[in-house]
């Protein structure tokens, strides 16, 4: 068999796979399909030979621009649902001139996002019409394709320039994108909209297979383990985590520390229409973790925190924490788990979630993904007390772990 013919018969049985496993089997199922997606990228990466498949990756930034130019005009929701719009009217309804609104238009429909069914007239395709039913796709990825990106694409100099300073300076690629910020979380507490944004984009990911909360509700013993005790969410943001515990913990009360007033006040009036039994035992303080924290509980949750800080940082967040702390308190993180074996080639976004995230801290917070063990060290170098209790979830394409940590 030719190399091709392999990749084809690899793509038929991943298919084939794919379709005998029932809808129950999450875990066979969310298996089979990545092994599919995967049978197919390594076949159009023969197809496309390797010196078109390095470039069509290479350019991939203007794939991030011309997204970024669809979601800031509202091209998508400005598209009717069941018919097409003249390039004329769509431009006029979104602001741009006709000839850029066609190129824009255009170049997506090469991505399979949006349809031109007769010279001139626009019309949804099924990823178009995704984007324009659903505002948390929207809200990821106007962070993804924004200022995230501005900082991605400053990484290799950000390496260039540390080269140079023995890799004091600049601390990150951030810095490089941003130079009049010190980091990332001052750059968005800085302007109310970006803050507005970012917030909801971390709400948004909960609403994603990869990252739904219902992950994180099923890796513990919530209820049990808190009791009528407090967990507190430390960088909860707009309390999306809270809000998801509450139900299932009828006494438990949760407070939601974070340092951005923002996602703070859009997680209060979340909870200003929630049932009156979940409200009140939620509650949302401004809190800045590398200072002692005043709030003595059960258990802390520190999820999708750690990433952002280096071994250093989180030494000092975890010190701050430790005045707070009794023995027996609980300390769970919940995070993607960085394998520590070889890489492989995969198409799947669950499956590559976990590097990208790793790309992204380097080039954002000069931080990085993390394994258990080195979880552990790090706790164990704030406190020889932090015991690993154990590790749940992060099967089924759940990116979310939950690492559970005693303070004994
Ligand atoms: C990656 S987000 C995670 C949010 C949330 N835990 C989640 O899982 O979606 C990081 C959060 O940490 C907050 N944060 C950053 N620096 C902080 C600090 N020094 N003290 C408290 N919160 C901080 C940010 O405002 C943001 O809400």
């Amino acid at each position: 068999m030719s190399s091709l013919e392999q990749l084809i018969a690899n793509l038929a049985a991943g298919v084939d796979t794919l379709s005998k496993i029932g809808t129950q089997d999450q875990i066979n199922a969310h298996d089979a399909r990545n092994a599919a997606i995967t049978a197919a990228m390594e076949l159009l990466a023969e197809l496309r030979g390797p010196e078109e498949q390095f470039l069509h990756l290479s350019f991939a930034s203007i794939d991030s621009a011309n997204i970024a130019v669809l979601l800031r005009f509202e091209i998508a929701q400005n598209i009717p649902v069941d018919s097409s719009i003249s390039a004329e009217d769509l431009a006029s309804t979104v602001g741009l001139p006709v000839d850029v609104l066609t190129r824009v238009t255009r170049y997506a429909i090469t991505n399979g996002i949006f349809t031109e069914p007769s010279k001139g007239k626009f019309a949804h395709s099924p990823i178009s019409a995704y984007i324009a039913k659903h505002e948390h796709v929207r809200d990821i990825a106007s962070i993804a394709t924004g200022e995230l990106a501005t900082m991605n694409l400053a990484l290799a100099e950000a390496l260039t320039q540390q080269r140079v300073t023995g890799g004091k300076s600049p601390v990150a690629a951030f810095n490089v994108a941003y130079p009049d910020f010190n980091n990332a979380f001052e750059f968005i507490g800085s302007d109310p909209s970006r803050g507005q944004r970012y917030h909801k984009y971390l709400a948004g990911r909960t609403q994603l297979p990869l990252w739904d909360v219902q992950h994180l509700v099923s890796s513990w013993n919530w209820a049990e383990e808190i009791g009528s005790g407090t967990m507190v969410d430390l960088g909860g943001s707009s309390g999306h985590t809270c809000m998801a515990l509450a139900p299932i913990c009828p006494e438990a009360n949760f407070i939601i520390q974070d340092i951005d007033p923002r996602g703070l006040q859009q997680g209060r009036e979340v909870v200003a229409s929630a049932d009156a039994s979940i409200a009140q035992r939620i509650q949302f303080t401004e809190h800045d973790l590398f200072t002692p924290n005043p709030v003595k509980a059960e258990v802390y949750l520190f999820r999708h925190i750690l990433h952002d800080w280096s071994d250093e940082d989180i030494i000092r967040l975890v010190s701050n924490l430790i005045p707070a702390l009794s023995s027996g308190a609980r300390v769970l993180i919940s995070e993607g788990i960085m394998p520590t074996g070889v890489a492989h080639v995969t198409g799947a976004l669950s499956e590559k979630q976990i590097r990208l995230e790793d790309m992204f801290m380097l080039a954002v917070h000069a931080a990085r993904e993390r394994s258990v063990d080195e979880f552990v060290t790090v706790f164990k170098a704030a406190s020889d007390r932090f015991q690993l209790v154990g590790v749940t979830g992060g099967q089924g394409g759940a990116f979310q772990s939950l690492i559970e940590m005693e303070y004994v």
